[in-house]
């Protein structure tokens, strides 16, 4: 299980001063459980899972893993205890292969598998493989790669940011249903997603609500869907009337 407790970040704003961006943040994580965090942009998703990963360093608080404090832990280390991330927008590394990436994802994973691990997100090997993860591939080519690599891991934690973002309308509902099938069938792991896709809300096991920095609700799908759309909507209404406003 992952335990944050009492995670707050804060950066360095515009003017020098410092800007909490995450405040006082308490989640845990179960095995065998698929969560999806969502909210509006700039609210915090992203920076969570960097702090979970050890990307962002929290100022505040703890994270436990099965028990153990890592808030000390790099990043490479947490990789090697069992958390792994795709992100949202996934970097390049030129003069690797795509079949380099997956083998450093999964060290011994063999050609069979390779193989199964692109066909899964709708690339086909043969002309995928031997390529370069440089600036040639595309940005949706690049982001089913990074899922792929995430997929192939036998990982505890599992967070893809937004795996919707960047992938053409007709892939997203297959891989969102790969990814759903490949946790629904682990024993004893995790998935968090973090998404605005509505299909993924629906079918997780709990969706976590995150706000400017906090959390500002969590539950199943039946309890949380009808506050998104409520206050969806009641964004929309604020935006025309600002827009009326200024136009008079
Ligand atoms: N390294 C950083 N330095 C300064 N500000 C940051 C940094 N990382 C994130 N932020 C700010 O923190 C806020 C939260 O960003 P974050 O990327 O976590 O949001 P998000 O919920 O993932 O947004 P989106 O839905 O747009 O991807 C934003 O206002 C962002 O500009």
């Amino acid at each position: 299980m992952l335990k944050l407790e009492n995670i707050s970040l804060a950066v360095n704003g515009q003017n020098g001063a410092n800007k909490e961006i995450i405040r006082g943040i308490d989640l845990e994580f179960h095995p065998n459980r698929l969560y999806a965090i969502t909210g509006p942009n700039g609210g915090g998703k992203t920076s969570i899972a960097k702090i979970i990963m050890g990307i962002y360093k929290q100022s505040s608080g703890n994270i436990y893993l099965d028990g153990e404090n890592i808030n000390d832990l790099s990043v490479s280390e947490r990789a090697r205890k069992g958390i792994a991330y795709a992100f949202q927008q996934p970097p390049r590394f030129k003069g690797l292969t795509v079949s380099d990436l997956l083998q450093i994802a999964r060290p011994g994973l063999d050609g069979m598998n390779l193989r199964t691990s692109l066909r899964d997100v709708g690339l086909c090997p043969e002309d995928y493989l031997d390529r370069d993860i440089g600036p040639g591939l595309s940005g949706g080519e690049i982001k089913r790669i990074e899922i792929a690599q995430l997929l192939a891991r036998d990982a505890k934690i599992s967070i893809f940011d937004e795996p919707e973002a960047g992938v053409d309308l007709w892939t997203i509902q297959k891989l969102i249903a790969i990814i759903m099938s490949k946790f629904r069938n682990k024993q004893g792991e995790t998935a968090v997603i973090i998404t605005h896709n509505e299909n993924v809300l629906h079918i997780v096991d709990e969706i976590i609500l995150v706000e400017e920095g906090q959390i500002k609700d969590r539950g199943t799908p039946d309890e949380i869907w009808p506050l998104i759309r409520h206050e969806v909507e009641c964004k929309m209404k604020e935006q025309c009337r600002g827009e009326m406003v200024y136009e008079i």
